[in-house]
């Protein structure tokens, strides 16, 4: 792994401040950790061997507990620091998941959406360990390895030597760990990818499956989703255990072999007891970076493998509908757009004109790109080529209308502070919902739970279009507002709309296969017709 490309690696390099206080807070700790294994060796070699009184030993012991109070402070020093970089670098990953996918790649790009929340929550958690896990070790190994090597060097080289020889054998080993291991954590993503992506589609999909009695076989495929899973993980956490394990044995083989050198020195007295002493406190201390890299090594593998995905998923292109002059309500020029991975545009040199006030209605087959051309008119996808300019801020009404988590005033006024009862009521009054919402156990107060399951398909329009009669702008465009609905409601809502019309405030611009609305229209597209034919589309199928 280039450790250069690493989120780590960038966010160290950017920020000079935190870089200069992790190596301080370092440093700090390496002269705690050598001031309390000096002091510990004095105390013990004036208590047991000078006979030293507690007025003899009380400074020494109190520069050990000055130590080792020290240590534990500059230890929530550090895990401050790394906690603050991780959380810094994690929000700005999630901020850019969210331009991506504000983006006009996020929002045609499935594959992205469908991973959005893994990446958002599991991935992103992931890189925590860089900070939490990976930065300690390498900290330790870059300083506190080397301040505790010339501490052990100018009191004993012998044991000096020994450390740097075996030193170099914890390296070569999580080199050879590390090939078998990052195929492993690689599997570990892709089946969790896989385990969530199809999880989230079977909750989607499960009215329909209940429906057609498919519940039970789609319980086996969740069950093999989740044993793949499991199953990688468990892969990646065996290897894990067997490097931790190896690494453990090699440091305590080391240790062991000072620790018998220093024995069978002191016993022919070629080493003073506090001297021995003092090495022999320290060399636990000294491998410990290397004992925590087994670990260290995996999270950072899994952190690199996440970031690898993230990385790919959040690099974003800013693109943005600006709004320009046009004389009418909309004007649109060679425009063209292709859904991503789809070989031929779905629009292309579409022109058209819009004039202000008034009502349009756009036709065509199903599936020829009436609901792109309005996600575009209302910039939620972005063209491919050409221009659309749209003289004032307009409303969307989508066909199936979302409904959020919460009262029904609120999902009228799409959580606006500042917008009036008076409105909202007029609202419904207008679309004979008036009775149903007053009805209601809290009135437009009442929570319409989540997703409005409680509410029919027509409610649920005409809802759609209360937000648009409340927020009151300019232009209108909606999509099928009476499709598959019962004739009454068709026809309350076709009145609103021609009301609408007949103010002169509002242009309108409708997706409409409903002969008695195209008949109301003082202009019929269609959009084949612009498709095939550009001349034709010059005249955008005016009626007389
Ligand atoms: N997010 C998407 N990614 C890829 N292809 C898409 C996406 N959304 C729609 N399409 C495809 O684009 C084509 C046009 O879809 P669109 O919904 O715009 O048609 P439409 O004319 O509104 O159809 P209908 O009248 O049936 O609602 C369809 O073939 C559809 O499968």
């Amino acid at each position: 792994m280039n450790m250069k490309q690493t989120f780590l690696y960038s966010a160290l390099h950017r920020d000079a401040r935190a870089r200069r206080r992790l190596i301080l807070t370092e440093l700090l700790h390496a002269l705690a950790v050598l001031g309390a294994c000096g002091a510990a060796s004095l105390a013990i070699d004036q208590v047991f061997l000078g006979k030293g009184s507690l007025s003899t030993t009380a400074p020494v012991l109190l520069v050990l507990f000055v130590m080792l109070g020290a240590l534990h402070f500059i230890g929530l020093w550090q895990s401050r620091l790394q906690q603050s970089l991780s959380g810094a670098v994690r929000k700005d990953v999630r901020e850019k998941l969210h331009a991506r996918l504000l983006s006009k790649e996020g929002q045609t790009d499935q594959r992205f959406t469908r991973e959005l929340l893994p990446l958002a929550l599991e991935s992103t958690d992931a890189l925590d360990a860089w900070y939490t896990r990976v930065l300690p070790v390498v900290l330790g190994i870059a300083i506190t390895m080397p301040c505790l090597l010339l501490a052990a060097f100018l009191v004993d080289p012998m044991t000096g030597l020994l450390m740097l020889v075996t030193v170099p054998i914890a390296p070569f080993l999580l080199y050879l760990i590390g090939r078998v291991t990052r195929e492993a954590s690689e599997a570990q993503w892709r089946a969790m990818n896989r385990f969530s992506a199809g999880l989230a589609e079977i909750l989607r999909a499960l009215p329909t499956l209940k429906l057609f009695a498919r519940e039970r076989a789609e319980r086996q495929r969740v069950r093999g989703l989740s044993e793949d899973f499991a199953g990688a993980a468990l892969r990646v956490l065996q290897l894990s255990f067997v490097s931790a394990f190896a690494l453990e044995l090699i440091t305590t083989l080391a240790i062991a072999i000072i620790a018998v050198s220093i024995g069978l020195r002191l016993l022919y007295g070629q080493l003073t007891f506090s001297a021995a002493f003092f090495v022999l406190l320290l060399t636990p201390e000294f491998y410990q970076p290397l004992r925590l890299s087994g670990t260290a090594f995996h999270s950072g593998m899994i952190a690199h493998t996440a970031e690898a995905s993230l990385l790919k998923a959040s690099s974003v292109t800013q693109t943005s509908l600006s709004p320009s002059a046009t004389r009418g309500a909309i004007s649109v020029r060679d425009l063209s757009f292709r859904y991503p991975g789809s070989p031929l545009p779905l629009l292309s040199g579409i022109q058209f004109t819009v004039p202000k006030g008034g009502l349009t209605v756009l036709a065509g087959p199903s599936g020829c790109g009436k609901t792109t051309l309005l996600r575009l008119l209302a910039g939620l996808l972005l063209p491919e080529s050409g221009q659309i300019a749209r003289a004032a801020a307009c409303s969307y009404v989508p066909q199936e209308p979302h409904l959020y988590n919460a009262t029904l005033f609120e999902n009228i006024t799409l959580f606006q502070q500042d917008c009036s009862e008076q409105a909202v009521r007029q609202a419904l009054k207008a679309l004979c919902l008036s009775e149903w919402a007053e009805a209601l156990p809290q009135g437009p107060a009442t929570p319409l739970g989540e997703g409005g399951q409680s509410l029919s398909q027509g409610q649920r329009k005409r809802l759609g279009l209360a937000r648009a009669l409340v927020q009151d702008r300019p232009l209108i465009l909606l999509d099928e507002p009476t499709a598959a609905l019962d004739e009454a409601t068709a026809a309350t809502i076709r009145e609103v709309l021609l009301s609408l019309k007949a103010s002169g405030r509002h242009t309108l611009f409708v997706i409409s296969h409903d002969e008695r609305l195209q008949a109301a229209a003082d202009t019929v597209l269609d959009l084949d017709a612009l498709q095939a034919d550009e001349a034709a589309a010059h005249k955008g199928g005016e009626r007389p």
